[in-house]
């Protein structure tokens, strides 16, 4: 069941709920006699005594003191909350694997941190004002029932059914929220096509025009949607005014004929229900921000719930062991299997495996295929990052499990097709730029960028030169276990002969163990094993380069 704003902030405030509560309720008795004050010195002019401007202006000091700190507290309640849900779904992204983040894709996670948040968060404001409205309306409830208890009986009756009806497009309302939603994510899918799909869209008018179309049909769809939903809350003020209408109505019309009220009663009761009407208007206006938020926090949860679904079921006890102390003699890989989920209407999904493999530390494994043949899946199951469907792969004997996937992960270091390069180097924030202003002399970057504080100065390169760079985060991570996916495909002649006749024997003789995704048969000799995918399996493993894999060595600290 998904919880409304008002208890997420109830939840937040905790044992402060009480002076929350006590401060909402002085604010709005501060206000009530304020008015009722102004009303009988109306009433008593000219004999305007100094005691009443005494109480007024404590009345009025009252009001300040007691109105801020709920503002203020509400305010800061709604802003911690967001907080927690925020790092909540930052944790929840990170325990993630890597098939339930691509299930979620980014949009969701865009927009719900974004605009759901925005729209919680604008809200905060108008939660206090409720809350302060309900204690005036309490109070001139209060003030009523002194007047006249059937003339309190009569207009609650009214006031009730008024609601009833009010509520009763509650439906209408939550479906076209829930509308807006869905148009908005499709528009935004459509806006990352527009922006990330510039160039392809200048190549070809007619996927520039039926892009716009898309476009243009969401965006109609979402003015639709958002004029419905707009309307249905504009109504609900039109007729809370015309319910004011009535009860007035009520008051002069029907109540001095029941019950023989007298002028100056019927002007009284007149009084306090403009002061409770103030309060229902404000609510009135608050109740679309309310409605809205609701519907926010229960996209937050549901975007948390997605998350969590895909959560890592290996990641779960991460960290707990560390078996390897960052060094390895040699990885086994038996039967390992995947499989991804179907994706389309008929079901088809691709397996890998079941694959054996057996790696020794300071070996230089090339695995090659076809195009899709399966090569980037076997390295992501091999990985961790996909979760493996069958097999198992041991590490000197020790299994990859729950217990110690964490520490098989920090043996690894990657450089995947889609690799990114972080706006600082993290988990190296404490390197020598020295060390940083070498590699990037090594990988001839001089010219194009440069290090200075924990970042790389320029990011926007070639992509073969964005490669050199995620080679250099790479070797200054030094990890006893490489893997680069189609690292050289993007390198000019130059850097490919570098990386195969230089990089990779560097790496060899320092007893890293690489395994690289090639399409470079030139090459396959700079390789100690060449391993031959096709169709999710392992066609053959041959024996290349000028001699055997090197026997089992601990590896060296470099
Ligand atoms: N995220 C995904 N969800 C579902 N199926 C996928 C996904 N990614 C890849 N596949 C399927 O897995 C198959 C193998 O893809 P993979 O990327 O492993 O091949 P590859 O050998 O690395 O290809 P390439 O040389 O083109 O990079 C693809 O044909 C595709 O059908």
């Amino acid at each position: 069941m998904a919880l409304t704003i008002i208890e997420m902030l109830s939840k937040e405030a905790g044992a402060e709920r009480r002076n929350l509560f006590i401060a909402a309720s002085l604010s709005g008795l501060a206000n009530s006699f304020v008015i009722a004050l102004i009303n009988s010195v109306a009433r008593s002019i000219p004999n305007v005594r100094m005691h009443s401007f005494v109480l007024f202006a404590l009345s009025v000091a009252l009001y300040v003191l007691t109105s801020r700190y709920t503002f203020h507290r509400t305010t800061r309640l709604v802003e911690s909350a967001l907080h927690h849900i925020k790092i909540r779904i930052v944790d929840k992204i990170r325990r993630m694997d890597l098939q339930g983040f691509e299930r979620v894709g980014t949009s969701e996670i865009y927009d719900r941190i974004t605009e759901n948040v925005t729209v919680i968060s604008t809200s905060a404001g108008m939660i206090a004002a409720t809350l302060q409205s309900i204690c005036v309306l309490v109070f001139s409830a209060l003030y009523l029932a002194w007047l006249s208890v059937p003339a309190l009986m009569l207009i609650s009756l009214l006031l009730g059914s008024g609601l009833m009806l009010f509520r009763s497009n509650q439906d209408l309302v939550e479906n076209g929220l829930r509308q807006l939603g869905i148009f908005r994510l499709a528009f935004f899918d459509q806006l990352t096509d527009l922006l990330k799909g510039f160039k392809e869209t200048r190549f070809n008018a007619r996927r520039s025009q039926e892009l716009r179309e898309d476009v243009l049909r969401t965006s109609e769809r979402l003015r639709d949607s958002t004029i419905k939903t707009n309307s249905l809350f504009d109504d609900n003020l039109i007729f809370s005014n015309t319910l004011l209408f009535a009860l007035l109505a009520s008051v002069v019309f029907v109540l001095p004929q029941q019950l023989e009220l007298k002028s100056t009663q019927v002007t009284q009761i007149i009084a306090a229900l403009m002061l409770s009407w103030n309060s229902v208007a404000i609510a009135v206006n608050c109740y679309p921000a309310y409605i809205r938020s609701n519907h926010a926090l229960m996209a937050l949860e549901a975007l948390e719930q997605k998350l969590e679904s895909g959560s890592d079921p290996l990641a779960k006890e991460a960290l707990v062991s560390n078996p390897w102390k960052g060094r390895f003699s040699r990885i086994e890989v038996s039967r390992l299997e995947y499989t991804y989920r179907p994706t389309t209407d008929d079901g088809m999904n691709f397996h890998i495996g079941p694959v054996d493999l057996t790696l020794q530390a300071g070996e230089v494994v090339f695995v090659v295929g076809g195009n899709g043949s399966g090569k980037s899946t076997f390295l992501k199951t091999f990985t961790g990052l996909y979760p493996a469907s069958a097999g198992s792969i041991r590490v000197d004997g020790v299994r990859v499990d729950s217990h110690t996937l964490a520490a098989y992960r920090e043996l690894i270091c990657t450089i995947f097709t889609d690799f990114h390069l972080f706006s600082r180097l993290y988990g190296l924030l404490d390197v020598q730029p020295e060390a940083v202003q070498a590699l990037i002399a090594q990988m001839q970057l001089e010219e194009q960028t440069s290090f200075s504080q924990q970042r790389f100065t320029r990011r926007e390169l070639s992509t073969g030169q964005r490669k050199r760079l995620a080679m250099i985060v790479a070797l200054l991570e030094d990890r006893p276990l490489y893997i680069f996916d189609e690292w050289a495909a993007d390198q000019d002649p130059t850097f490919r002969h570098y990386f195969y006749k230089e990089l990779l024997p560097m790496l060899r003789a320092r007893g890293k163990t690489v395994i690289a995704v090639s399409h470079d048969d030139r090459y396959f000799s700079c390789a100690d094993r060449v391993v031959t995918m096709e169709y999710g399996q392992v066609r053959s493993i041959e024996q290349h380069g000028e001699g055997a894999p090197p026997p089992p060595s601990p590896e060296k600290p470099s």
